[in-house]
């Protein structure tokens, strides 16, 4: 075993050198890192608090602390990710995030706290990835896969990261980061109790190319560590090799020196806390007697005065770091479909939603009511009387007709069991035909000769309303037979068959685009964000348009796929009408997921937790539904209303897609482009908020 371990260690050693052959820059050899008067805080919370540490080049560095002390801010502040309230970082010569530095980058390798693995990718899918974010050739990648498979005795490559058991998972995390990374300073928030991976840690820092910093709250852990930093309250209580430390303080361990540290701390902040000339304890005190812990350790030399450091970087330079790299794009997309692949049961639920929500709306709305039951009192009993005629006008598949007498028909709607009771008196059709022929007839002659309905105008038909519309309309219709024949022409544009299903299908369309686009990418952030894998990738440099584009183009394969398949239900199944350009039909419909996607981001990066991410996703639904004019015309809207819904980004898309497929209109009409319009708008707004809030929460 120790034989395994000697000679792959001695093959990661030739790995690292060759990794390392281009030396540091001039002038970043004396340390990894400083930090001076660094301040940090969350909102009121102040969490670093003017403190002072130093990393010196190819060693390793301890950071110990009580949990909540602030060790994790710090490496974040470190490695770019998170900015600093006040105060000086410098990592490798440069401040983090510096245009140009490769801090966020490939100088600097980072393991979060959180797993930072994707569950569902196998060892090889994960190392695949990072060596891609990182820059690495697929040789290069081989290479460290098959070392770290044999380093840390895991199973097959092939093998899921979910199938690992807790202790390979740890240890795979924790490998990872420094053996696929080519960098000069390697930052772990974790414990490394795991003796082969110290000794791992140490043979990397023997290059004195490389520094790595290790946060831990087991102090006795980072005996093994060349320089320690002990923390307390966001500052440094004290720095220097660990039998050092101890020394100081006359202390058998590190953890005696550190309460011993506490105590004294606590005397000199109670002593100040008295005094009313006396401020906070501002800088502290490092393990030699009596030195501000800002002066050099470890031999590194520094003037008395802080060096003012001027950093400038070249237009093109910056110009460089704000363009986003395809490489970096296409392996966060790459990522995305391999997960999608993993989930075989998921993609395809996404691809037929939208297909089963549609073909439920052309099914179940707008269509005409099937079997109403209506009661029927006719107290005409000849064949050839009026009321027999107008009966034989109603509907029987959709008014299933129930003759009864008076007394049943009014017992059977007091029941529910009837939709309404029609009746007819004995003498409707020669009052009727009275009513017709005289100019003026007697109240007693309309009464009779008239038909009367009642309606159970509650529950039932009230939820319905298209039924009501249907019996009205039915029932009123036979008076129009008497008194106003209407004739209808033949329509300008739709046909006289359209129903309400025909005016639905256009906004529904857009609006499951949209929605299920919403769906896609509102927890995409989030999910990342807290199993730390989005600060794993922005310390690998991958910004935050990077990623945000990713997400775009790797769900825009999604959505086409679904557009596609609602397409071929709507037109070939359901028979919409498309009188228009389909290619017109299309952009509009993937310019609204692309909305979708959009607004999902901007949850996504506005929203820390799954639960209000969900809420914020499905809170607009109802009412962006409603207002948008895609279940009742816009004109139905009372006015101060009117005016959001005017706003919205499905209202005029809507519009625009009916008058696409209905009228056969093209870009050159008012109502079409501006649907276009719109919603290219609201995507450019969208997609601008959304990189701008990850930009500012990291
Ligand atoms: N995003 C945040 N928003 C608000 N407060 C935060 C945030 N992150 C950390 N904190 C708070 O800052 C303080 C320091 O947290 P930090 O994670 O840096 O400590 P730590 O020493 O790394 O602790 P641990 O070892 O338990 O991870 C804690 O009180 C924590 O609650």
């Amino acid at each position: 075993m120790f034989n395994k371990v000697s000679s792959l260690s001695q093959l990661k050693e030739e790995n690292m050198k060759a990794d390392l052959e281009a030396s540091l820059p001039a002038g970043q050899e004396e340390f990894a890192i400083r930090c001076r008067d660094v301040c940090r805080s969350y909102g009121k919370l102040k969490v670093l608090s003017n403190l002072n540490l130093t990393v010196p080049q190819g060693h390793i560095y301890g950071l110990l602390g009580p949990s909540g002390c602030g060790k994790t801010t710090l490496l974040k502040c470190i490695v770019g990710t998170l900015k600093i309230s006040r105060g000086r970082i410098t990592v490798l010569g440069k401040p983090p995030a510096f245009p140009g530095h490769d801090v966020p980058g490939k100088m600097v390798g980072y393991m979060p706290q959180e797993l930072a693995l994707y569950n569902e990718f196998t060892i090889s899918d994960t190392l695949t990835f990072f060596g891609r974010i990182h820059g690495l050739t697929s040789k290069e990648t081989q290479a460290r896969m098959d070392f770290l498979v044999d380093f840390l005795d895991l199973p097959q490559k092939q093998s899921l990261v979910r199938n690992l058991s807790f202790f390979q998972t740890s240890d795979f995390r924790k490998t990872l980061i420094s053996e696929l990374v080519r960098c000069y300073v390697i930052c772990l928030v974790s414990s490394v109790s795991f003796s082969r991976i110290w000794q791992h840690l140490v043979e990397i820092v023997k290059t004195g190319k490389v520094s790595v910093i290790i946060t831990t709250h087991y102090i006795e852990e980072a005996r093994q560590a060349n320089v320690v930093g002990l923390m307390r309250n966001g500052h440094l209580l004290a720095e220097g090799p660990p039998d050092a430390v101890m020394k100081q303080h006359s202390a058998t361990t590190l953890e005696h020196a550190f309460l011993q540290l506490c105590e004294t701390s606590d005397q000199i902040d109670s002593k100040r806390g008295s005094s009313p000339q006396s401020g906070p304890l501002e800088t502290s005190q490092s393990f030699e007697s009596g030195r501000d812990e800002s002066r050099p350790i470890l031999g590194i030399e520094q003037g008395a005065a802080e060096e003012v450091h001027k950093y400038s970087a070249d237009w093109k330079v910056r110009a460089r770091h704000m363009l986003p790299k395809w490489r970096n794009i296409a392996a966060l997309m790459i990522k995305t479909f391999v997960r999608m692949k993993r989930m075989p049961g998921s993609l395809c639920f996404h691809f037929l939603l939208p297909v089963i929500q549609i073909s439920l709306i052309c099914l179940c709305v707008g269509g005409d009511p099937k079997g109403i039951q209506v009661a029927v009192v006719n107290n005409e009993t000849s064949p050839s009387a009026y009321s027999q005629s107008l009966l034989s006008f109603l509907d029987n598949s959709s008014v299933h007709q129930v003759p009864l007498s008076h007394t049943d028909a009014f017992d059977g709607i007091y029941n529910g069991e009837y939709w309404g009771v029609i009746g007819f008196g004995k003498n409707f059709t020669s009052y009727l035909t009275k009513r017709m022929i005289q100019r003026q007839v007697s109240r007693e002659v309309v009464d009779g000769g008239s038909v009367h309905v009642w309606l159970d105008l509650t529950s039932k038909m009230q939820k319905t309303f298209s039924r009501i519309a249907f019996v009205e309309n039915k029932l009123g219709g036979m008076s129009y037979l008497v008194a106003l024949p209407i004739k209808f022409e033949e329509p300008i544009y739709g046909s006289l068959n359209t129903d309400f299903t025909t005016f639905v299908t256009p906004g529904a369309v857009l609006s499951i685009t949209f929605y299920l686009a919403v769906g896609l990418t509102a927890l995409s952030f989030v999910l990342e964000r807290k199993e730390g894998l989005l600060d794993r990738c922005w310390v690998a440099g991958v910004s935050s348009l990077e990623t945000m584009l990713a997400h775009l183009f790797s769900q825009l394969f999604v959505i086409s796929v679904q557009i596609i398949l609602l397409l071929l239900f709507i037109l070939l199944v359901f028979k919409m009408p498309n009188e228009g350009s389909l290619a017109l039909v299309i952009i509009l419909i993937v310019l609204q997921g692309v909305t979708g996607i959009s607004f999902g981001l901007v949850i996504s990066a506005a929203i820390d937790d799954e639960q209000s991410a969900n809420q914020a996703a499905l809170g607009i639904f109802y009412p962006n539904l409603i207002i948008s004019g895609i279940i009742w015309p816009v004109e139905c809207i009372p006015y101060p209303l009117r005016y959001i819904s005017l706003a919205l980004p499905q209202t005029y898309a809507s519009e625009a897609l009916r008058c696409i497929m209905y009228r056969g209109w093209g870009l050159s009409r008012m109502m079409v482009w501006r649907g276009f319009a719109v919603t290219l708008g609201w995507n450019t707004f969208f997609l601008i908020l959304a990189t701008v809030i990850l930009k500012l929460r990291t």
